[in-house]
């Protein structure tokens, strides 16, 4: 459990210390006062990463150099500053050099937001995304590979690219390197989506009227036993279009609703659903894995739904999942956020709102 949260210099907080809930702790502002930038913060200190950029110098305060973002994580005390070119990070005090260090003994993570209808209706970056997000938290040398391999193939296309004439001895020494970290990959990412299919379907189930199914299944951007043979065997594709034709980058997801295509055929509100029986999948799926819930980060998530289907969600999670929420409206949180802390946070300063303001 993350039971504190400091930011300092962190998008628009100079500094703020907020005690959070074992449950549920809800944010509630107007747009653009600095509610997701909290429930990032929380997601930068527990996984290095933000949802909204990769872009590191954004999460540094505008005129500040440094961004800090420290809590208490099961006791421990996790502390991640970062400038424009450094990163430092500690547990407990020790320095921590690797960030595969750090992220073993950080906790796990799962981010739902209005974005996540890209899951459905976006391009193949976003379910990579996905599976890159809850693969890395399952599999200690998911990250290692994934660096890799991206690496890797950048350098692949810039030769295809650079000369008139491909070096493609160049190329191939590449996809020589590629071929490892691809395994690893297909590997990883087949054996999460064997574990979030059942859970997709019987949350969506729940969720839905339990009329449609929907299936979802995991297409690997390469089919052979080797990725360098495969690209071998496309030269002459890859000669034309100057771009690695096959690998983990071309990796997707398929969702069906009743044996259609999701993205197509599925309205607006099955939509939805599927999207968010993704991420309650992704959810318990990492709860097995590590044998406790993740923290659950859900901005503006319930405002979107009607009642029925916010009880239903909230039934759905893992139970005891810690949860931040963000919201710009009370109306549907009365209910909901019982027993919970409920804080205002207004141009960047957070203020606890009593249960009687409340109600
Ligand atoms: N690096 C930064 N330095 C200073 N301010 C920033 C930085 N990055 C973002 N901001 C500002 O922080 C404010 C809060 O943004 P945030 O996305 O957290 O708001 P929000 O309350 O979640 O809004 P919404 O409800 O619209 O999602 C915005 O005005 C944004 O322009």
């Amino acid at each position: 459990m993350l039971s504190d949260l400091l930011l300092r210099d962190f998008r628009c907080f100079t500094e703020c210390r907020v005690p959070l809930h074992p449950e549920t702790t809800l944010f509630i502002g107007r747009n653009a006062q600095g509610k997701t930038s909290l429930m990032e913060a929380a997601c930068v200190l527990l996984r290095l990463q933000s949802p909204r950029t990769s872009q590191k110098g954004e999460l540094i305060r505008l005129g500040a150099t440094t961004m800090l973002v420290e809590g208490t994580l099961d006791g421990k005390k996790v502390r991640c500053a970062q400038s424009a070119t450094a990163r430092r990070l500690a547990i407990d005090g020790a320095v921590c050099g690797r960030s595969g260090d750090y992220l073993a003994q950080s906790g796990l993570v799962v981010w739902m937001d209005h974005r996540d209808m890209n899951l459905l209706r976006g391009g193949a970056e976003h379910r990579r995304r996905y599976l890159d997000f809850a693969a890395s938290q399952m599999f200690p040398d998911y990250l290692k590979a994934l660096r890799g391999y991206e690496r890797a193939v950048r350098g692949r296309n810039y030769v295809l690219k650079r000369d008139a004439v491909i070096q493609w001895r160049q190329a191939d020494a590449f996809a020589g390197v590629m071929d490892e970290f691809a395994q690893v990959l297909r590997d990883r990412r087949q054996s999460l989506m064997d574990s979030v299919r059942p859970h997709v379907a019987k949350v969506h189930h729940d969720l839905s009227t339990g009329a449609e199914a929907v299936e979802v299944s995991y297409v690997p951007g390469f089919s052979g036993a080797s990725l360098a043979e495969e690209l071998a065997a496309r030269r002459d594709e890859e000669g034309r279009n100057r771009q690695t034709a096959a690998g983990p980058h071309r990796d997707d997801l398929t969702l069906t609703l009743n044996g259609l295509d999701a993205s197509t055929y599925a309205s607006e509100g099955q939509q939805r659903s599927a999207a968010l029986a993704l991420k309650v999948a992704q959810a318990r799926v990492l709860e097995e894995a590590a044998g406790k819930p993740p923290l659950l980060l859900l901005d503006d998530v319930f405002g979107e739904l009607d009642a029925q289907r916010r009880r239903a969600l909230l039934g759905l999670l893992p139970p005891g999942t810690q949860k931040i929420i963000t919201t710009t409206t009370l109306d549907w949180a009365r209910d909901e956020v019982v027993g919970g802390m409920v804080y205002g946070v207004e141009v960047g300063v957070v203020k606890q709102i009593e249960a009687g303001e409340i109600l």
